[in-house]
């Protein structure tokens, strides 16, 4: 069976979600925190050997404190942040044991995971070597200037709004980060696409939604209860602290 470590870039300053009290990897969603819902079905996977969150530098150790209960049960190494997403992700890729063969890259703001997408993208990274779950675009796209007027529409055919968790070769990664240069890759596909890697999408669903905004979150609230949660490691873990399950 391959050996898959897990990323879970949890470092970002969530400006648009427009709290500064409150980074939306940490908020409370409905009795447990957003970066455990976003990782726990993949601890409670036997091919997942690995698992590293990347955070802020300066909040290590309030994350340490804050959810001690949590790590007390998740065997998750902890990695500092860099300034944009890929190099958070590549400070984590460093970590990982060379004797991982899969990296899933999974944003820690992407709360709505359940199983069945990790099972669809898995296998596809295990045939292909690298995939991605994505939802075809389904609305009219514009392109917008900076007074809102639209410059143009762009044809929607072919095009695809890429999620995560993103999944590849553990080699295949490190080449393509090796190969980043100065790329402001917004996903680890860009970076595989760049190295002359094939990236398969896997058809996902729009309720793998990421936390940017407040409106995402309300959407997410509304989501828990409605999404079929398999039994997550915090149901699963007999000394799990009551007040993490729902
Ligand atoms: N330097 C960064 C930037 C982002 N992320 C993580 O990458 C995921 C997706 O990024 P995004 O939704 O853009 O989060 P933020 O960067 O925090 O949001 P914003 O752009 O609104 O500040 C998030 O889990 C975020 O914490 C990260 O680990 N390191
Ligand atoms: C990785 C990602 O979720 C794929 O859509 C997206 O690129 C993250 O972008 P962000 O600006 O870091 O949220």
């Amino acid at each position: 069976m391959p050996s898959f470590a897990v990323i879970l870039p949890a470092a970002g300053s969530s400006s648009r979600f427009g709290d500064p009290r409150r980074k939306k990897p940490f908020i409370d969603l409905k009795g447990r925190p957003v970066w455990v819902r976003s990782l726990e079905l993949f601890l409670s996977r036997d091919d997942v050997k690995q698992a590293l969150i990347v955070l802020p530098p300066d909040e290590i150790e309030w994350f340490k404190e804050k959810f001690r209960a949590n790590l007390a049960f998740m065997n998750v190494e902890i990695v500092a942040g860099g300034k944009e997403r890929a190099d958070s992700v590549q400070n984590a890729l460093a970590r990982v044991r060379s004797d991982i063969d899969f990296v899933a890259v999974h944003d820690a703001a992407r709360p709505m995971i359940v199983k069945k997408w990790i099972e669809d993208v898995f296998a596809a990274a295990i045939r292909d070597g690298a995939a991605i779950p994505a939802l075809p675009i389904s609305s009219t796209v514009k392109k917008v200037d900076r007074d809102r007027k639209i410059v143009e529409t762009i044809p929607r055919d072919g095009l695809w709004a890429a999620q995560t968790p993103q999944v590849a070769r553990r080699d295949w990664l490190l080449d393509a980060f090796g190969k980043r240069g100065t790329l402001a890759a917004t996903d680890e596909a860009q970076l595989l696409e760049n190295a002359g890697r094939g990236v398969t999408i896997v058809e996902c669903s729009p309720l793998n939604l990421k936390i940017t905004t407040q409106e995402d979150f309300k959407m997410a609230e509304a989501l828990v209860d409605m999404l079929p949660r398999e039994k997550t490691l915090g149901q699963l873990h007999p000394f799990a602290d009551e007040r993490f399950i729902v």
